[in-house]
């Protein structure tokens, strides 16, 4: 939403994850029928804080031999605080799920059901029908709050800074706006090659979900590597998209890669998984990042408070940086 960007422009600079957070707390109304950022309610807020605590929490328990074991864990603080975090996370998400089914429930007598449904309007339809339970419906409330909010708020506040720090290719998106004319609509938007470019070059080098992991169901050879069955695998996505033999000059900002038609590896690309457990969110992550980038530079000028600068990363479930990323708004 246009008017959305007055939150933008503050002289002399701006921190752009606040700012981008705003923008994405509508992908929940979507999904879920309700808006995260609609108020700041000491709920919302309690509930946006035990998340990122946890993801902190989980960083130091995988990375802490000792603290894998449940006794060692949860009879420290840290598993003491993670339980809370947990509990805070269930609860906010169980008062969705009872909110929603009291508007759901009376909408649908009033209307007869024929309405545009949330996603979570869905998973209480699936329920009535037998076909879930209400502890399967929160878990899927958390994936979606968790996976549909922080990756695409990421990506983008990374963007802009990648953005900011490349005259040339906002000149370039600035230009395939105005071929199109007007204000893109949604099929404008998947038409833009470049603009699809850049979308794809900023999530090779900043992927939201640095790594993920599965558990191995049969031995195989992993070339002359024997992995067996039951074993734990990570698969570091963001090293995979910085390999210099697949990237050539990989650290470089350059959407024209993905402009060639050379062929790559298949999963030399992985921001989004890849398999049958990959993101169910991806077009719609991407096509919000296309709405705030063409927005943007449509109206805006941006430049780096410090050129060339790339903050250093927080470990964490989700990429981060460990430091504000400042980014300077100049209207056009
Ligand atoms: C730039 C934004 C995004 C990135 C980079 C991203 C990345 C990923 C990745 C890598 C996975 C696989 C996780 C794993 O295998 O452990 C995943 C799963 C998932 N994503 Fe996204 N995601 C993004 C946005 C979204 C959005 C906007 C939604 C929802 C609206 C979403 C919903 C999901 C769900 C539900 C899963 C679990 C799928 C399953 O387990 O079958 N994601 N995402």
């Amino acid at each position: 939403e246009p008017n959305d960007l007055e939150h933008l422009p503050g002289p002399p600079r701006t921190p752009i994850f606040g700012s981008v957070f705003i923008f994405l707390g509508k992908s929940h109304k979507t999904a879920m029928g309700i808006r995260l950022n609609a108020d700041k309610s000491t709920e919302k807020m309690m509930y946006k804080k035990a998340i990122m605590e946890i993801g902190q929490i989980v960083m130091k328990r995988l990375t802490t031999v000792w603290l894998h074991s449940d006794l060692i864990f949860y009879n420290m603080p840290i598993g003491k605080n993670f339980a809370k975090c947990l509990e805070n996370v269930h609860s906010f998400a169980d008062n969705v799920i009872v909110e929603r089914k009291k508007t759901y429930e009376s909408v649908a007598s009033e209307e007869g059901g024929r309405r545009r449904l949330a996603f979570l309007d869905l998973l209480l339809e699936a329920e009535r029908k037998g076909e879930i339970d209400l502890e399967g419906i929160r878990e899927e409330v958390n994936t979606f709050m968790f996976e549909g909010h922080d990756t695409t708020a990421t990506a983008l506040a990374f963007g802009l800074m990648l953005l900011a720090d490349s005259e040339e290719v906002q000149e370039r998106l600035f230009e395939e706006c105005q071929q199109v004319g007007h204000e893109p609509s949604v099929s404008d938007l998947n038409d833009m090659k470049y603009l699809e470019a850049v979308i794809k070059e900023i999530l090779r080098l900043y992927p939201s979900v640095p790594f993920i992991g599965r558990e191995i169901t049969e031995d195989f050879m992993l070339d002359d590597i024997k992995v067996k069955k039951g074993c734990e695998v990570v698969v570091h996505i963001y090293d995979v998209h910085r390999r210099p033999d697949l990237y050539p000059d990989p650290e470089a900002f350059k959407p024209e890669r993905f402009l060639d038609e050379e062929k790559r590896h298949p999963y030399s690309y992985v921001p989004f998984s890849a398999g049958p457990r990959n993101c169910i969110g991806q077009r719609f992550a991407k096509l919000q990042m296309k709405v705030v980038i063409s927005e943007i530079v449509r109206n805006f000028k941006l430049s780096p408070l410090v050129p060339g600068a790339r903050p250093q990363l927080k470990v964490d479930l989700v990429l981060r940086p460990a430091e504000t990323i400042y980014v300077k708004f100049h209207p056009r």
